[in-house]
């Protein structure tokens, strides 16, 4: 007779039938590969990847790394996750990080591609493997045997570039610094308008544009903190500051080693927002036991010109810090519903400081200039805008001198609510704004297509199909296009010239970067499509 089973014996993980101490079943973890955006930092560096194969004649198989090996066995991991000599940067990814080919670490005949941040082209130098993707690893970068010329670490300013994520090109001279923006753009419209290109139906490049500010000129930081799910009893407290890079070697500095730095002051922040972060440094001391998880914390320079009834971040003594610039007054708002105002060209813009508005006001009036030559305004006839994604009205506000109406879109009633408020104030009559989707817009927009320009700001992710096409049928006499992401913008031109009705009535009259975040590898890029 089979005895009855008992639940200890369950417990111990017997087996039922013979009550013999049963095998743990080992499970071998997988590697999950996430879907990637194609116009994503990632969807980006598979096509660099990809450019990188194609130069050296290499396959997947030559380059691909043992996910499942180095999930589940240790030995091979530790084969991975290696220092390496000798390694030559080969050229920068679009996201500012030195890429090179090494030799492969359990493919005798194979290579590796890795990415080492704050590697520039041309540097030999010494790395640490520490994680690793299917097509390429990360690095750390250890030391530098030989510099690149194109590196100058005496220009370094802040004690934690090389640590901190914010900053890539501190070390590189400024007009480098433009090149670099003028090849990603290149390179953006090479990968994701590769038919215009081919058909060599894109102008040049043009060179980028500088910022007059290349220091102190963010308006808007975000230093945040981690906190653990169960926050322990006198807990010490956490770094507040911006996410960290890896695990550099090659920068001595301090600043913590873990996922967050611990920043009390970032060169790129303007003065007074450099001040916020010093009193909200002050507060977060005092007042963290009140925290209960993680925040982030808004630091957004606010304009004034009277000091009566000043808003913003206070210093110990409860005064509320400020900075006196010319005829103005500079505070620090850190409540995402406050107003704030800046004045950009001599107008003033008022948004909700947790609202989009442009991070650096110094480059703006260059913008602003060049978006204006380029709309097609002429004194013999009535001209119309069209301004989709306006937020609060920067560009509609800006270029409605002698044009006869102008029409902002803008998805965020918020946004609208301010962007009307900004043109009254400005005491400007010719412009309407309406909530909606821009994808929608052109089913409310009479005026005359070959009288009509239109300005395209859309967020990262760029314009969809549905807004295209409407665009196309439309059939505008211009389109100025401006983007923080130069790889959607190239996707959708290319999209919009090769697969909409009117499209191949257009021709890409130019292309230019504008450079609203020196020091890092973000470029703005403006496309202009006329129609012809
Ligand atoms: C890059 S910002 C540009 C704002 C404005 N042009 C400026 O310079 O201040 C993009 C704007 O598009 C808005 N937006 C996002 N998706 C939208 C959509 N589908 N239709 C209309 N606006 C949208 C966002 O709220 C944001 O204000």
């Amino acid at each position: 007779m089979t005895p009855a089973v008992t639940n200890d014996r369950k417990r111990a993980g017997n087996d039922p039938g013979t009550g013999h101490k049963k095998q743990k079943k080992v499970v071998r973890r997988k590697y999950k590969a996430k879907a990637v955006e194609e116009t994503s930092p990632l969807g980006v560096l598979k096509h660099e990847i990809d450019l990188l194969m194609k130069s050296d004649s290499l396959h997947e198989s030559d380059i691909a790394n043992d996910m499942p090996g180095i999930l589940n066995e240790p030995e091979i991991a530790s084969k991975y996750h290696r220092e390496v000599q000798n390694v030559k940067i080969r050229q920068l990814s679009s996201n500012g990080d030195g890429l090179s080919v090494i030799q492969h670490p359990t493919n005798e005949a194979g290579k590796q591609i890795i990415l080492v941040p704050f590697g520039l082209p041309g540097d030999i130098v010494t790395v640490r493997v520490f994680k690793t993707h299917p097509l390429y690893a990360e690095a750390d970068l250890l030391s530098i045997e030989e510099p690149s010329a194109l590196r100058d670490d005496l220009l370094i300013n802040c004690r934690y570039f090389g640590k901190c994520s914010g900053c890539q090109f501190q070390n590189v001279a400024y007009d480098q610094q433009l090149v670099f923006k003028k090849q990603t753009i290149e390179n953006a419209y090479t990968h994701f308008a590769p038919k215009l290109m081919a058909a060599n139906l894109l102008p040049k490049v043009d060179s980028t544009e500088p910022s007059p500010l290349q220091y102190n000129y963010r308006t808007k930081l975000t230093p945040h903190f981690n906190l653990p799910y169960k926050k322990p009893e006198n807990m010490p407290l956490p770094p507040l500051g911006f996410g960290s890079k890896g695990r550099p070697e090659w920068r001595n500095t301090d600043g913590g080693s873990g996922s967050i730095l611990d920043i009390e002051e970032c060169s790129i922040g303007t003065p007074i927002v450099n001040v916020g972060m010093k009193n909200e440094r002050l507060r977060f001391k005092k007042e963290f036991e009140k925290y209960k998880k993680g925040a982030t914390i808004l630091l957004r320079e606010n304009t004034s010109i009277n000091d009566t009834d000043l808003v913003g971040s206070t210093n110990e003594s409860g005064e509320v810090s400020t900075i006196k610039d010319n005829d103005s007054i500079k505070t620090c708002v850190t409540n995402s519903r406050q107003i704030v105002r800046e004045v950009v060209d001599g107008r003033e813009f008022e948004f909700s400081a947790g609202e989009f508005f442009q991070n650096n006001n110094s480059i703006l009036p260059a913008v602003l200039q060049y978006v204006r030559s380029n709309l097609a305004i002429s004194d013999k006839q009535d001209n119309y805008l069209v301004d989709a994604y306006c937020g609060s009205g920067l560009f509609s506000i800006s270029c409605s001198d002698n044009v006869k109406k102008v029409i902002g879109v803008e998805v965020s009633a918020d946004s609208v609510k301010f962007a009307e408020r900004n043109a009254a104030n400005n005491n400007i009559a010719n412009v309407k704004f309406i909530v909606g989707k821009a994808e929608e817009i052109f089913k409310d927009i009479d005026t005359p297509a070959l009288q009509t320009s239109v300005i395209l700001d859309p967020p990262r992710k760029g314009c969809d199909d549905v807004f295209l096409n409407q665009l196309s049928e439309y059939n505008p006499v211009k389109i100025v296009y401006i983007s923080c992401n130069v790889h959607s913008q190239a996707r959708d031109v290319e999209w919009f010239l090769n697969n909409t009705v009117n499209g191949a009535n257009y021709k890409v009259e130019s292309i230019k970067g504008f450079d609203f975040f020196p020091q890092t590898h973000h470029v703005e890029s403006v496309a202009v499509l006329i129609r012809v």
